[in-house]
């Protein structure tokens, strides 16, 4: 975790899109300390219900731009195909040393630099959903502009919501968006094939299902606790000739099994991150 303290940031947290990864973000600051005051959220299409529980909370929501002050940090969480019509509108909050900050997948820091002036300091981060939880993944990449202080700051805002890890090459965020950005709806859909799986050999529905999900989210919990290589706990469960080696001959086929299927998803992935980039 950063030294930087939520509590003591020199101007609000402008978060623009207060969707899945902004909403969950925006949890994770507030959880961690920020004081809602600092918060301000910029969303023109929030439910009622949500923009009033915010307020409630003392955040504010869509102020008009004059009140708001100078922003420590403009956060960027609306979809990158909104996003030429959406940055524009807030990019003239930034001030001088503001830090922006876009977990945008593929919007480059090329794009970003287009709309704010020169020398703002801008972080480009991919997040993952079990931000909700405090369980995300971040994969970050600075601009040049960006100091020490920044880095700080941009560390405390994604720590908030999960670990960090920063890269210097602008080339791998596609890559990283495929496998940690993305990778969260691979595990899940695991969870709703093999749920299915069992169906079709007999289970009851309903018990598959949950026999699915408690193995998944069990098996993940168990990686997370153990120190051994997701191959050696794979190879724990396998007893020689036994019924999981008999199914990993299917999952590991060289050509059709799980291994060249998860690198050509990752690869359309990173391909269509390398499309939203504009
Ligand atoms: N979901 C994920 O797992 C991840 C998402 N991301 C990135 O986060 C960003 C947001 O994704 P996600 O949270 O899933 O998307 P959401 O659609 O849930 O959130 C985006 C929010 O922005 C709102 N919005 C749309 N237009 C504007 C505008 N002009 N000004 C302000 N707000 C606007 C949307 O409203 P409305 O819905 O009415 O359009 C919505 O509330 C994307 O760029 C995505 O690439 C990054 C990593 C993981
Ligand atoms: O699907 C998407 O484009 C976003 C980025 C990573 C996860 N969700």
């Amino acid at each position: 975790m950063s030294d930087v303290v939520l509590k003591d940031l020199s101007g609000p947290v402008v978060l623009l899109g207060a969707g899945k990864m902004g909403g969950a973000m925006l949890e994770g600051w507030l959880k961690l300390g920020l004081p809602p005051h600092l918060a301000v959220v910029i969303d023109p299409h929030l439910p009622d219900s949500v923009a009033l529980a915010l307020k409630a909370r003392g955040v504010a929501v869509n102020p008009p731009a004059h009140v708001v002050a100078a922003p420590a940090v403009l956060l960027l969480a609306v979809k990158p195909q909104v996003a030429p019509d959406a940055v524009p509108q807030v990019a003239p909050l930034a001030r001088p040393g503001t830090l922006v900050v876009s977990i945008m997948a593929g919007r480059t820091l090329a794009f970003l630099a287009d709309h704010f002036p020169d020398g703002t300091p801008l972080v480009r981060a991919i997040p993952n959903t079990p931000a909700a939880i405090g369980r995300g993944v971040s994969v970050a990449v600075p601009s040049a502009t960006v100091s020490t202080a920044d880095r700080a700051l941009a560390s405390a805002l994604l720590g908030a919501i999960g670990i960090v890890e920063w890269v210097d090459d602008e080339a791998l965020m596609d890559a990283a968006t495929a496998v940690s950005g993305s990778g969260p709806a691979y595990v899940f859909l695991l969870a709703e094939v093999l749920a299915e799986a069992g169906r079709a050999a007999g289970l009851p529905a309903d018990l598959s299902a949950r026999i699915a999900r408690a193995t998944v989210s069990g098996s993940g919990a168990l990686l997370d606790a153990s120190d051994l290589p997701a191959a050696t706990l794979r190879q724990n469960v396998t007893s020689p000739g036994g019924t999981t080696a008999a199914a990993l001959a299917v999952l590991m086929h060289e050509a059709r099994g799980f291994g060249p299927l998860m690198e050509a998803a990752v690869a359309a992935a990173t391909r269509r991150g390398k499309e939203l980039a504009g």
